[in-house]
């Protein structure tokens, strides 16, 4: 079986007219994905929504193989939390700052939430899981979470522009810690502390 990494690379302009494209149609899943959470139940469309999904998958299903262990796309355009190409991520955007930290703009609907009219509280320790990370992330290779503290200080309201920021704590070998807080109205919701570790390289296990 030919794996993805087995063909031929598209041309660089390509692979940039893909990548936009992959972008725009993650926009549109998560669309569909927050209508599917407030659509009127009597609606008689909803009955052939689900004929028309089907359809669109078998056409991207065939030809293209499935991507089963190989990742197609690592990196930030496709992981859960900041991938635009991922329609389970938000997506949050993440920026680095002058002073190390690294921040984030988020406003989150209906498919995250928990508690009526709040974000679910697991949404809040990826987020943290995320940017803490990034926060940390060294230049020379990845990096692992080892342990994440969240404290809920107060409910995360949905359909409100959130801020998130992370910071590095602490360095001591292979091991970094950093904090962070999802802010909203200036007010600390969630704030979080997480170790991450630098695995040993392969030779040394
Ligand atoms: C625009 C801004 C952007 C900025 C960033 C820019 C670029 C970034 C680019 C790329 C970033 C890429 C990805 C980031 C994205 C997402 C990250 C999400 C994070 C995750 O989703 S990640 C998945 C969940 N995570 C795991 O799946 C971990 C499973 N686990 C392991 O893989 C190992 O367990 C490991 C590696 C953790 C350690 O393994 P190891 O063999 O290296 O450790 P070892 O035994 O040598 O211990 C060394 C010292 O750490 C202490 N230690 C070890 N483990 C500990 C623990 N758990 N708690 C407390 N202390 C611990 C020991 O006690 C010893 O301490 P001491 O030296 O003091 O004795």
């Amino acid at each position: 079986m030919t794996t993805v990494e087995d063909r031929p690379l598209p041309a660089p302009e390509a692979e940039l007219e893909y990548a936009a494209a992959l972008e725009r149609d993650a926009v549109q899943l998560r669309r569909i994905v927050d209508l599917l959470q407030r659509v009127d139940v009597d609606d008689p469309l909803l009955l052939d929504v689900a004929e028309e999904l089907d359809a669109l998958s078998e056409h991207l299903e065939n030809p293209v193989e499935t991507v089963t262990e190989t990742i197609r796309n690592p990196g930030w355009r496709h992981d859960p939390v900041s991938g635009v190409e991922n329609a389970i991520a938000p997506p949050i955007i993440l920026e680095s700052q002058p002073d190390g930290s690294v921040t984030a703009g988020v406003e989150f609907g209906l498919p995250y939430q928990g508690p009526n009219s709040f974000v679910h509280g697991g949404i809040s320790a990826m987020v943290m899981d995320h940017v803490l990370s990034a926060a940390t992330t060294p230049k020379d290779g990845p990096i692992f979470t080892a342990q994440l503290t969240v404290r809920y200080h107060r409910p995360l309201p949905l359909f409100v522009p959130l801020t998130v920021v992370a910071r590095l704590k602490e360095r001591e070998g292979r091991k970094i810690w950093a904090t962070g807080e999802i802010v909203v109205d200036g007010k600390i919701a969630v704030s979080a502390e997480g170790l991450f570790i630098q695995p040993r390289p392969k030779a040394a296990r």
